[in-house]
C-alpha cells in the first residue's frame, strides 16, 4: 500500500515537473520570439532610416548636378549667342555684316516672290570718304562710319527692316513689304539727316553727305537677288554721277533690258 502511494506521489511529481518544464520552455520560446520580433522591427526601422537618408542624399546630389548642368547650359547659350552675333554683326558699326546680308536677301527675296509683296533695297555710300580718312586719319574715319550707321539705324521704323554694313563705307538696307515710294522717302530722309548732322571732332567738326540708290523688286521674271543688287548698285552709281548727296532710283526692268 505504501509503495502504491510512493509511486502515486512520484508519478504526480513527474507529471507536474514535466508540465512545469513544458510551460517554462513555452514561455522561454515566447520570450525569445518577442525578443527576435523586437530586434527585427528595430533592424527594419534602422533600414528605413538608412533608406530615407540615402534617398535625401541622392536627391540633394541630383539637385546639385541639375543646378550645375543648368549653369553650364546657360554659359553655353551665352557663348552660342556671342558666336552668332560675331557671325552676323559688323564689329565696327554694330549693323549686320555682309554675310548676314547674303542670307537675309535670299530669304526675303523668296518671301517676296511667294507672297507677291514688294521688296526694296537702299544702297548708301558716304561721299568723298577717302578725303575724311586722308584729312583726319583712319580712326576719325571709323568714327564717322559708326555715326552714319547709328543714324541709319535710328531712322528705320519697321522691325522687319534690316540694316547691313555691306563693306567699307557702304551700307545696304533690306526693306521687306516696302514699295518704291516708301523706300525713296526713307532714302531721302537718310540723305537729309546725314547732311544736317555735325560729327564732333577735336580739330574740326565734320560734315558728311551720302548718296543713295533705290530699287524695288516686284516679282519680275528671271530676277535673282544678285540682279536686284546690281540694280541698286547702278542706282547708287547714278546718284554719284549726278553730283552725290542725293537719291536715285533704278527700276529692275531697265537693268534687265
Ligand atoms: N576709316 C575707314 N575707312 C574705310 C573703311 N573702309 C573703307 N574705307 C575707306 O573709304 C574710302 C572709300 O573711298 P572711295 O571708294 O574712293 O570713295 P569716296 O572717297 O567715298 O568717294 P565717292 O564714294 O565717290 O564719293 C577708301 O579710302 C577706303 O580706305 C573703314 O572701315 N574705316
Amino acid at each position: 500500500m505504501l509503495s502504491f502511494w510512493v509511486m502515486a506521489i512520484m508519478m504526480t511529481y513527474l507529471i507536474g515537473h514535466t508540465y512545469y518544464c513544458h510551460l517554462r520552455d513555452e514561455k522561454l520560446a515566447q520570450q525569445q520570439a518577442t525578443a527576435s520580433a523586437l530586434a527585427s522591427s528595430v533592424a527594419q526601422q534602422e533600414l528605413l532610416a538608412l533608406q530615407d537618408e540615402s534617398q535625401e542624399q541622392l536627391e540633394s546630389r541630383v539637385q546639385e548636378r541639375t543646378l550645375e548642368l543648368n549653369i553650364a547650359l546657360q554659359e553655353l547659350e551665352a557663348v552660342n549667342q556671342e558666336l552668332k552675333e560675331k557671325n552676323t554683326l559688323d564689329e565696327l558699326s554694330g549693323l549686320y555684316n555682309r554675310r548676314y546680308y547674303d542670307q537675309k536677301i535670299l530669304a526675303e527675296f523668296r518671301r517676296s516672290r511667294r507672297n507677291l509683296t514688294p521688296l526694296s533695297l537702299i544702297l548708301i555710300d558716304i561721299d568723298h570718304f577717302k578725303k575724311v580718312n586722308d584729312s583726319f586719319g583712319h580712326l576719325v574715319g571709323d568714327k564717322c562710319i559708326v555715326e552714319v550707321a547709328s543714324m541709319i539705324k535710328s531712322l528705320l521704323r519697321r522691325s522687319s527692316d534690316v540694316s547691313c554694313r555691306y563693306g567699307g563705307e557702304e551700307f545696304c538696307l533690306i526693306l521687306p513689304e516696302t514699295d518704291e515710294k516708301g523706300a525713296l522717302a526713307l532714302a531721302e530722309e537718310i540723305c537729309q539727316s546725314v547732311r544736317q548732322q555735325v560729327i564732333p571732332n577735336n580739330e574740326k567738326a565734320i560734315k558728311l553727305t551720302v548718296s543713295c540708290g533705290v530699287t524695288t523688286y516686284l516679282q519680275e521674271k528671271d530676277v535673282t537677288p544678285e540682279i536686284i543688287f546690281e540694280c541698286v548698285d547702278k542706282a547708287l552709281y547714278k546718284a554719284k554721277q549726278a553730283g552725290r548727296d542725293q537719291v536715285q532710283v533704278m527700276p529692275i526692268k531697265i537693268v534687265n533690258s
